[in-house]
């Protein structure tokens, strides 16, 4: 920001700025390991942005931190521009948040609950609440279920409520922990569903969660945290693409292919019923195809398989994606 434009008391987001930004961020709770170390996250405006990792890898206490619920033992967090928590007043407004499940009462509708949550706002126009709160409700697909006590919810409606809670504002950012965790797929759609929506709509996103699935299927950037630790952050086509793909071929001869791909420098051979792959080789995939056909192996399919976040995953730590941490 130039000095005139601070000067003129504008909070106008810089468009480059990053909407999260984090240095050197660390959380100790107790003597051991802490719980978040050295964290450098840069979360771009506009990004629907995956923070994955196993359970107890950190995602939460990163979180909390962002939001101001507790303080980092050391490090720097930034969000929408401004240090946290000490600008929480200025910012948190800015942003809706669900975390660790949302704060509802039972005994009073979906609608009330929210109508309760809005009051509380100082800020929220009471001449204009009843239509904000349906609209909340439209947006998350509650509508029909707006009478309904919050405790004859399923956890799906409970937190899509509380998106709803999050969304009773325009909102530049959206801080969600785990927003699928214990819900059905058809309740995970749903969410996945409204999340892309709100990104199309120009809000960021940021989602914790220790499905590698889920963050492909939304995110169009990813945080890799493990044991306290970012393995490494960017763009999901770009994680999955620095990883290697595998050879897939299918075909009957499943014997007599790998001891032609063997011969052809392929390694790591896999073979499962009809299907054997390998790491892809740097050379000509052509060739290959003509050396098992050379050597009457009946083709079936031949081709490169993408790499998945999982396979980045494997690549970056040496071990599978075990969710239990
Ligand atoms: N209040 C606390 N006091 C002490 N240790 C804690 C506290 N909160 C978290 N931890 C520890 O810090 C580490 C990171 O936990 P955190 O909840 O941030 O991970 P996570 O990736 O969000 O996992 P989960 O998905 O299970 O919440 C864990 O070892 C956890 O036991």
């Amino acid at each position: 920001m130039t000095r005139a434009s601070a000067k003129a008391g504008g909070r106008r987001p810089v468009v480059d700025e990053p909407v999260i930004e984090t240095h050197a961020l660390t959380k100790r709770y107790g003597r051991g390991r802490p719980a978040v170390d050295g964290l450098g996250l840069v979360v771009p405006r506009g990004s629907v942005f995956g923070f994955l990792g196993p359970n107890g890898s950190g995602k939460t206490t990163t979180i909390r931190m962002l939001m101001g619920l507790i303080e980092p033992t050391s490090g720097v967090a930034r969000v929408l521009g401004e240090p946290m928590p000490r600008a929480g007043q200025r910012v948190l407004p800015r942003v809706g948040a669900l975390i660790e499940g949302p704060a509802l009462y039972g005994f009073l509708s979906g609608r009330d609950n929210l109508v309760r949550l809005d009051s509380a706002d100082p800020a929220a126009d009471p001449r204009t609440r009843a239509a904000r709160v349906g609209e909340a409700l439209d947006r998350v697909g509650l509508a029909n279920a707006a009478a309904k006590k919050a405790r004859a919810y399923s956890l799906g409606m409970k937190q899509r409520l509380g998106l709803a809670a999050a969304l009773l504002q325009p909102r530049e950012l959206l801080v969600l922990d785990e927003p699928t965790n214990g819900l059905d797929p058809q309740g995970m759609r749903e969410i996945r569903t409204l999340v892309r929506d709100l990104a199309a709509g120009g809000t960021t996103v940021f989602l914790s969660s220790h499905l590698l699935d889920e963050i492909e299927q939304v995110c169009t950037h990813v945080a890799v945290m493990s044991r306290g630790r970012l393995l490494t952050q960017g763009t999901v086509a770009g994680l999955a693409s620095s990883v290697r793909g595998r050879l897939s071929v299918t075909t009957p001869d499943t014997a007599e292919a790998v001891r032609v791909l063997k011969e052809h420098g392929v390694n790591d051979l896999v073979v499962t019923d009809d299907r054997v792959t390998g790491e892809l080789p740097a050379g000509e995939l052509a060739d290959l195809n003509a050396a098992l056909v050379r050597a009457d192996v009946r083709v079936r399919a031949f081709g490169a398989q993408r790499a998945s976040l999982e396979d980045a995953f494997v690549a970056l730590t040496g071990e599978g994606f075990d969710v239990a941490g």
